[in-house]
């Protein structure tokens, strides 16, 4: 099998794009039909059939869950024509679920692809993340903060009161605490109901979106694509492993992990270079969602390479019945 030496990025990236926008395509008439699974599983078989197209020996190591409760993209599964490089993908391919039910912002069909065994096996358990864009020193902000430490460094660090500073969290009764805490430094709360990777892409992005930091914790298969992302977009994530069972430390002893108290920075999670491609769903700050007009359905697609820091923005236009 070719190694991590022939991950041929530059032309690999292109066909990555065609794997995400499938997903989000295929989602197209179920956006606003209040069926999230049937919105999910046309994602995910989409997806499958544009990764097994490319020649790639890819292994999913974000995927839709273990084998026994995924039927398809579950993590471990080869994917790929196997005549090419050895890669991980991590994939959501439709994050948002509720998001696209309800046609509400910031739905994305998700992946990313890097060098095989450049990517943390994450469990389905939660994460509790932080981050901030570009042009900061390491460190400026730490989970070992207070979330009201963590709002006052980085007005520090941006010249600016802590009034000017827009934090990005999901709206969830576990998070009641943190939001009080955040609003007793006068900073500003974006509420999202779901869709923490594109939280965390807003924050390196903060002329065009408003927020500069994301905390909270979500899905720890959505911190690791969301690192995927920054690595590219530039920016700092940390993310720590959180457990509420015995049964969710045994997935994290599963997937390998030992330490139970790391916290993880952005290149923990992803070691080496990495691709990401997302495509809108629904419209949100970032990309905009699939558009419909008679015969036609257009969708967009940001993809990023971590190498070079390329964004490009691909707009497919296609007919349909
Ligand atoms: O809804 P919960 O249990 O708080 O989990 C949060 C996670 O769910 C999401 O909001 C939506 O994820 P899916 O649409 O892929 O299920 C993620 O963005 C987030 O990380
Ligand atoms: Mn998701």
């Amino acid at each position: 099998m070719p190694q991590a030496a022939d991950f041929n990025d530059r032309m690999l990236s292109l066909g990555l794009a065609r794997v995400s926008e499938a997903a989000a395509i295929a989602c197209t008439p179920l956006i606003g039909r209040g069926d999230e699974k049937a919105a999910d599983q046309a994602a995910v078989d989409a997806m499958r059939t544009q990764l097994n197209r490319l020649d790639i020996a890819g292994v999913v190591v974000i995927g839709e869950g273990e084998r026994d409760e995924a039927p398809m993209l579950f993590i471990g599964e080869e994917v790929g024509t196997g005549k090419g490089p050895g890669v991980d993908i991590a994939l959501d391919p439709l994050e948002g679920t509720t998001l696209t039910a309800k046609d509400m912002p910031n739905a994305l069909a998700v992946i990313a692809m890097g060098p095989r065994g450049s990517m943390l096996h994450a469990p389905d358990v939660y994460m509790d993340k932080l981050a901030i864009g570009p042009g900061f020193r390491p460190g400026v902000v730490t989970l070992d903060m207070s979330p009201s430490e963590r709002v006052s460094s980085l007005a520090a660090a941006k010249g600016c009161s802590t009034n000017d500073i827009t934090v990005c969290v999901l709206e969830r009764p576990r998070h009641e605490e943190m939001i009080a805490e955040i609003r007793s430094t006068g900073a500003a709360i974006r509420l999202i109901t779901d869709g923490d990777v594109a939280g965390v892409m807003h924050t390196a992005e903060p002329i065009k979106t408003g927020i500069d930091m994301y905390m909270g914790s979500g899905g720890a298969p959505e911190g690791v694509l969301a690192a995927a992302a920054l690595k590219c977009m530039g920016g700092q994530i940390f993310g720590r492993l959180t457990f509420r069972n015995d049964d969710e430390r045994g997935r994290a002893k599963k997937a390998g992990i030992s330490n139970f108290d790391r916290v993880y920075t952005r290149d923990d999670m992803v070691t080496g270079d990495v691709i990401f491609a997302a495509t809108g769903v629904t419209d949100g700050s970032l990309v905009p969602g699939i558009k419909r007009e008679v015969g036609f359905v257009t969708a967009e697609t940001i993809l990023m390479r971590s190498k070079t820091g390329s964004v490009r923005r691909m707009v497919y236009r296609n007919p349909v019945d």
